[in-house]
């Protein structure tokens, strides 16, 4: 009977993107965070909704976890909702690294960085035993670039952006665009002090494996937002109330 009802309000009512962001954030953060646990806080939109359900827990279950950051927003995100504040050089390996993400493949390769946090991003799933990645359904795609068209973003230091720029144009197409700012005359700066370039109109039958190895040795790429076989698992909010998990 329940849930006969349930597939009726499925069918009838449209989740926004934000209930769909909810839905995925807090399932993640029931199935993979357990008390003890040390944990990444991913930043943007959705892990807002993750950091509440955290924070719900601690106060109902006592769990007892220790965070740390991936940006300025995810860091006052953890104060605000007063979780125990941690960083890598004390706790070099955490459990569980929960975080948004801008595009999702079918083989869980993510464009990350939409935000300007990829850098940290990187650094603390790359110190974490899972990347769990929570997202509406507007995120999920077939291949790369299929839906979200902001491009891929690639920090760089200030002094050398437009020869970057140049180079991958050059090499491998499409059009590489300085990130502006929008309160303010001039470009975005990371939390970081780099830039961020935003490669768009890429081909996507690019080897993106190949891709993020050879801009890594490029002098000047600080990070890419390219996270290849890096997650071990996503959670989409779907338009209906339900969820689907990719791993
Ligand atoms: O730099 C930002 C991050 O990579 C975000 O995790 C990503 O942009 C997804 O953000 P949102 O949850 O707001 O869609």
């Amino acid at each position: 009977m329940f849930s006969k009802n349930l597939n009726f309000v499925r069918r009838y009512f449209v989740m926004s993107l934000q209930e769909a962001k909810k839905i995925a954030a807090r399932q993640a953060v029931d199935e993979h965070v357990q008390s003890g646990n040390l944990v990444g806080i991913g930043s943007g939109s959705t892990v807002i909704f993750a950091v509440e359900r955290l924070a719900e827990r601690v106060k109902k279950e006592d769990l007892k976890v220790q965070c740390v950051p991936t940006s300025f927003q995810a860091r006052e995100l953890v104060i605000k909702h007063q979780l125990p504040l941690t960083d890598l050089n004390i706790n070099p390996l955490l459990d569980v690294c929960i975080d948004g993400a801008d595009e999702v493949d079918s083989n869980l390769n993510l464009i990350k960085g939409g935000g300007g946090c990829l850098l940290q991003e990187k650094i603390v799933a790359s110190c974490s035993k899972k990347l769990i990645i929570i997202a509406d359904y507007t995120k999920n795609s077939s291949k790369l670039g299929d839906q979200y068209k902001k491009g891929i973003p690639i920090e760089v230091s200030p002094m050398v952006y437009v020869p970057i720029q140049k180079k991958i144009e050059r090499l491998y197409g499409g059009k590489v665009e300085l990130r502006m700012a929008v309160m303010k005359a001039g470009p975005v700066i990371t939390d970081n002090g780099n830039f961020i370039l935003d490669w768009k109109e890429f081909n996507q039958d690019h080897d993106w494996k190949k891709i993020n190895t050879d801009l890594l040795l490029t002098p000047g790429i600080v990070e890419t937002g390219l996270f290849i076989g890096m997650a071990t698992k996503a959670y989409f909010g779907l338009k209906d109330g339900s969820i689907k998990k990719q791993e």
